[in-house]
């Protein structure tokens, strides 16, 4: 080793987004380093960074996200202080990164994953399938709008923002009869009361790398790399390489219909993945299985396949 590990008086600097949940994430990671290292709280400092995305996400623009797209709009804060040197690493859902991190960053550590599956949320009913004709739902992914009309062309999809408690805010009000929640976020936040029911994926398939936290650093950071390396997740990120590879292929964004989900057996890999018009009027699945070490290979033969069956204007919004 040529380096000393952090310290009370020169910690590492751990940058996230000041939301709930990023701020959980964060904690998460610390605690994973303190156990590995076996350091002291102190030898971290966890750095809020604000963000576009975030500023965005507050003036509700839901146009102005799909103007700009999703691309790195809640990572480029983030990582130009790492680059900087403000913080030395970042901590992100993955499910909000691009498939390409800028140069001179890495994003190779992967914590062990949590429930893939998105959160039915509703004071009146249990499932999709149990809503009425017509029902009001309320969410502001593209991914789960176009799944939703692609079962269910009869429910009336209004913009859905804001905090777990604001959500359920709007569906006490009635706003609407249920909404969408990463199963993930819930579990990690630990809220207590809220209605919720996992969705099974052959109902609503996940987004690529939903809740999974992955941890950037500077690629020439040998201390942050060797700390990483001890808290990784091995099969997480042989599940991601797939999903991401899907999603790489398909040169899409956490703003774009597409869903994909990886589990391991033995020493195989089965990706499944779908993707859809943005207005649930078409929607392509399909599986593929093969070696674990050939996840991103199989990413891309998938993502090719579910290509070949549609139109050029596939994504297109309308
Ligand atoms: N796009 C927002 C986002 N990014 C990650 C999560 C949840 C946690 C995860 O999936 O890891 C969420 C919120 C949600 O979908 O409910």
């Amino acid at each position: 080793m040529t380096y000393a590990l952090p310290t009370p008086d020169a910690p590492l600097n751990i940058g996230t987004r000041g939301s709930p949940l990023a701020l959980a994430q964060a904690h998460e990671t610390r605690r994973r380093l303190m156990d590995a290292f076996d350091l002291p709280e102190a030898a971290f400092e966890i750095v809020v960074i604000h963000t576009t995305g975030d500023d965005r996400a507050m003036i509700d623009a839901d146009r102005a996200l799909k103007e700009i797209g999703n691309k790195g709009l809640f990572t480029k804060e983030i990582e130009e202080a790492m680059l900087d040197g403000r913080i030395d690493i970042a901590v992100h859902s993955m499910k909000d990164m691009p498939v390409e991190q800028p140069e001179g960053l890495l994003l190779e550590c992967y914590l062990p994953r949590e429930d893939t599956r998105d959160a039915f949320v509703s004071i009146n009913y249990r499932s999709i399938a149990d809503l009425p004709e017509g029902a009001v739902v309320g969410t502001s992914s593209l991914r789960r709008k176009a799944q939703l009309l692609n079962t269910r062309p009869d429910l009336d999809i209004v913009e859905f923002r804001g905090n777990v408690q604001t959500r359920l805010r709007k569906l006490e009000e009635g706003v609407a009869e249920a909404t969408f929640l990463a199963m993930a976020g819930l579990n990690r936040l630990a809220i207590e009361g809220v209605p919720k029911t996992a969705i099974p994926t052959d109902v609503m398939l996940n987004a690529v790398a939903q809740g999974a936290i992955g941890i950037e650093r500077r690629a020439d950071d040998a201390r942050a790399k060797d700390m990483l390396d001890a808290i990784h997740d091995a099969e997480t990120g042989q599940r991601l390489a797939a999903e991401r590879s899907f999603l790489g292929a398909l040169d899409g964004s956490c703003e774009t219909p597409i869903a994909a989900l990886a589990t391991l057996e033995g020493d195989t890999l089965t990706l499944r993945g779908e993707i859809l018009r943005t207005d649930g009027s078409e929607s392509e699945a399909g599986e593929i299985s093969g070696q674990i070490a050939d996840g991103k290979k199989l990413g891309r033969e998938l993502a090719q396949q579910l290509l070949s069956r549609v139109d050029d204007d596939f994504f297109d919004w309308k």
